[in-house]
């Protein structure tokens, strides 16, 4: 369902070119979670930036859903985004003076669906993300890790078809971390959400099943290694 094929970027610089991803492929099933993994300057947030459709590849495909992003005009993407994709960010990205519930009913105040309807949505995914009991606090007033499973619960709320992760517990200590990353392995589990989750730290990268790693713009290990509990 997410296929890349092919795929190099460089970037043009006065003249001089810099490539940064080099004949990329991967496919990512249905259900699946998966980590990409590189240290800093490997073209993570490149690659991500692409999947995303916020730039255009080089060269090569990006496909959601048997769709080739990279073909679409502005607002066939902007709208595909919306309905397709979802996005957890290091930062969290919030509206401080928004409530829990109010953040993660956002994206379908975009999509025009009516109070009720939304406000339920919400509120069930809150539950499922353990904040039933802080729907209605500022999200100012919320630890981290809390406000990450806000952008959590609002990056499922149109029920995409895959959801990235950038960083995750980038700003998170090591018990957040994994409670956050426990949280997305069970919400692919019982949601059969697909997550990517984009990493530099191994520990994190290792509790997902199968590993894809970049070096230098090359994928140098697409690894299934039946994950930790297997
Ligand atoms: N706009 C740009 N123009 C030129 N080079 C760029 C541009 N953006 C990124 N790069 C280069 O592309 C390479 C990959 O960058 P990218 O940000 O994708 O890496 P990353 O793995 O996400 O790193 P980090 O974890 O530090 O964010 C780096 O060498 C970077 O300098």
């Amino acid at each position: 369902m997410l296929v890349i094929e092919n795929l190099s970027h460089m970037f043009r610089n006065g003249g001089e070119d810099t490539v940064v991803l080099q004949n990329i492929n991967f496919r990512v099933e249905k259900n699946e979670i998966v980590a990409l993994l590189g240290s800093s300057g490997s073209g993570k947030s490149t690659l991500l930036n692409l999947m995303a459709g916020l730039m255009k590849p080089t060269s090569g495909s990006i496909l959601i859903d048997n769709r080739a992003i990279e073909k679409m005009s502005e607002n066939e993407l902007a709208e595909f985004r919306r309905s397709h994709i979802g996005f957890i960010f290091q930062s969290y990205e919030l509206i401080p003076h928004l409530t829990v519930r109010e953040n993660v009913e956002l994206p379908l105040v975009f999509q025009g669906v009516r109070d009720k309807a939304r406000r339920e949505q919400a509120l069930a995914l809150l539950e499922q993300v353990g904040l039933g009991q802080k729907t209605e606090m500022f999200v100012s007033q919320l630890s981290g890790g809390q406000q990450q499973r806000v952008s959590i619960a609002r990056s499922l709320i149109t029920n995409p078809s895959v959801v990235f992760a950038d960083e995750p517990t980038g700003n998170l200590d090591t018990k957040t971390e994994k409670e956050i990353i426990d949280l997305l392995l069970d919400l692919n589990k019982t949601l059969g959400m697909t997550f990517v989750i984009v990493t530099h730290e191994h520990e994190v990268a290792k509790r997902t099943k199968r590993i894809i790693q970049l070096r230098d713009g090359v994928l140098v290990e697409d690894e299934d290694w039946g994950g930790e509990n297997e």
